[in-house]
């Protein structure tokens, strides 16, 4: 009986292990002409996984723009899943006039609500979207300005505990004196003005210059966690398996654990009366009509979920990436630095949006840095409709087909990016022919068309007074002019520590006193 058992397991298994080679070798689809990432990439999608969670020195999206240089423009990185390596594939994908949805692996992260990054149904995702449109609306920046304001102030308290003696030109930082940790910092500021315009939650971590947050627990207690580490240590092994969407459930249990006590804070202040005017308003209470909106709590946790991922992630990683690019570029720096000083006066301690919301030069540094290091870094896979074949880049890509290109690689595309390796912000402001919308038409950093970030008015106030503050009034150097700032990627890429010397700046005052 045992012994029958055990050679039918024996059977399954076989078979199991058998039918996706058997699969790869029928090629149905007809991609097995199609370099392969790496050995299974043809015949399990574990092979994906394997890409996304293996350790290795060169970061995944990097190898993968790598494979695109070695073996051609179309990289088969999954059975079913096309890789492709030339901006020109950017519109077909993710433009406008794409009819492709979002791929199974969104269907995956719906835990029990969806939010608007992985809600599939298009239906749903344009009623959503237009709900909560009104509350990310640009011309909100207005009320989002003082919060923003407010942690640039607290900011600049400790910076300002943090500055060390001015450095000789021509010298190297003492290695004490790397005082300034720009990664921990620019995290916490990502992640609590994100927080703050988001869920008018006040976090603390500017202050405290730590990511330790008490949560107040549903049962009345409260636990002490490093929200940061804590959300990444989660996303790591969700990036890592969330490809194989059956494998993946293993972990849904998990999602939206923290993003509930979160929600919860947030609703008991909305039932107690407060009206508060941050993004999450507009799901409770429709911000046109006055009504309470389709949205139920479950909903509200999920979009709280995609907060807590690229929302956060995203604009942290850009404040680190924008500044460790500017200090590493010394003419960037030079001329960043002039067009601040021009808007401020001496005066200006936090940086006033009025000043720095048309600020070319420094535009042109956050968006050549967010092309070089896309802080939403990981594959987004769209699905070609199913019966038909779908060109993609000049290719018949067929029916049923996850394809994708990653920002890192469509930003390098030498024909649209010349010396696509070298910080250049003054790409950005050409003039005189079609050579800025050709760039802006790959770029990726916030996708386009009907699923672009909702986002973007709210990373860009907070970036922009963020690093116009700390330009105008601080100096800043690395260890060395070769110092590498180095990263870790699942999904998101995330900087590890940059430690930097930091000291004041001189000038002079309108009245002529040195400050
Ligand atoms: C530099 C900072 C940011 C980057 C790089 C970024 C990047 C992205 C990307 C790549 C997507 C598309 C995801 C996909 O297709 O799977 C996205 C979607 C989204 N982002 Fe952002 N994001 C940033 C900041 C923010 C912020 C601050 C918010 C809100 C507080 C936000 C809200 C959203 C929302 C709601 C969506 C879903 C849009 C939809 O599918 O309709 N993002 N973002």
């Amino acid at each position: 009986m045992l012994a029958s058992i055990g050679l039918s397991l024996l059977g399954v298994a076989f078979f199991a292990l058998l039918w996706p080679v058997i699969d790869f070798l029928r090629d149905r689809r007809g991609l097995r002409k199609y370099p392969v990432q790496n050995l299974l990439s043809g015949v399990t999608t574990l092979a994906y996984n394997w890409e996304i969670g293996r350790r290795h020195k060169t970061l995944r999206t990097r190898r993968l723009y790598e494979a695109h240089q070695e073996k051609g423009p179309i990289i088969r990185v999954a059975p079913d899943w096309l890789s492709f390596g030339t901006a020109a594939a950017v519109k077909d994908i993710y433009g406008h006039k794409s009819p492709l949805l979002k791929n199974e692996v969104y269907f995956a992260l719906q835990g029990e609500g969806q939010h608007l990054a992985n809600m599939t149904d298009k239906a749903a995702h344009a009623s959503r979207r237009h709900l909560v449109a009104a509350s990310y609306a640009p011309k909100n920046v207005e009320t989002w300005e003082p919060k923003i304001a407010d942690l640039a102030g607290v900011l600049v308290a400790n910076m300002d505990k943090l500055c060390t003696a001015p450095l000789p030109k021509g010298l190297l930082p003492a290695p004490r004196d790397l005082q300034f940790d720009g990664s921990l910092w620019g995290l916490l500021f990502g992640f609590e003005g994100v927080c703050q315009i988001g869920l008018s939650l006040k976090l603390g971590f500017i202050e405290q210059g730590s990511d330790v947050f008490t949560l107040r627990r549903p049962d009345g207690g409260s636990t002490k966690i490093n929200a940061i580490e804590t959300l990444h240590g989660y996303y790591g092994p969700v990036a890592s398996l969330i490809w194989d969407t059956k494998t993946f459930s293993i972990l849904k249990p998990l999602s939206g654990i923290f993003s509930k006590w979160y929600a919860r804070g947030r609703q008991d202040r909305f039932d107690a009366g407060e009206q508060l005017d941050d993004l999450f308003q507009g799901m409770l209470k429709d911000r046109r009509s006055g009504e309470r909106p389709d949205v139920n709590q479950t909903d509200r946790i999920a979009e709280m979920d995609q907060m807590f991922n690229g929302a956060v992630d995203g604009t942290g990683s850009s404040l680190v990436n924008t500044l460790y690019y500017i200090v590493k570029h010394p003419e960037a720096y030079k001329r960043v630095r002039a067009e601040i000083d021009e808007a401020l006066g001496p005066d200006d301690v936090i940086a006033p949006w009025d000043k720095v919301k048309n600020l070319p030069f420094l535009k042109a540094c956050i968006d050549e840095a967010g092309r070089l290091a896309p802080g939403v870094a990981g594959d987004l896979p769209r699905r070609t409709p199913p019966g038909k074949d779908y060109m993609v880049a000049g290719v018949a890509v067929p029916g049923d087909t996850s394809v994708s290109i990653s920002a890192y690689t469509a930003q390098r595309d030498p024909v649209i990016f010349p010396d696509p390796e070298a910080f250049k912000p003054e790409r950005w402001l050409i003039k005189g022919d079609d050579h800025l919308k050709k760039m802006l038409d790959v770029y990726l950093v916030f996708t386009m068309g009907s699923r672009m970030c909702m986002g973007k008015s709210v990373t860009v106030l907070i970036q922009s007074v963020y690093l116009a503050t700390l330009l105008h009034r601080y100096d800043f150097a690395l260890a060395n002019p070769d110092w590498v700032l180095e990263k870790v990627e699942f999904f998101n890429q995330w900087p590890k520590s940059m430690p930097m010397k930091i000291w004041r700046r001189e000038w002079q005052t309108t009245n002529g006193v040195s400050v």
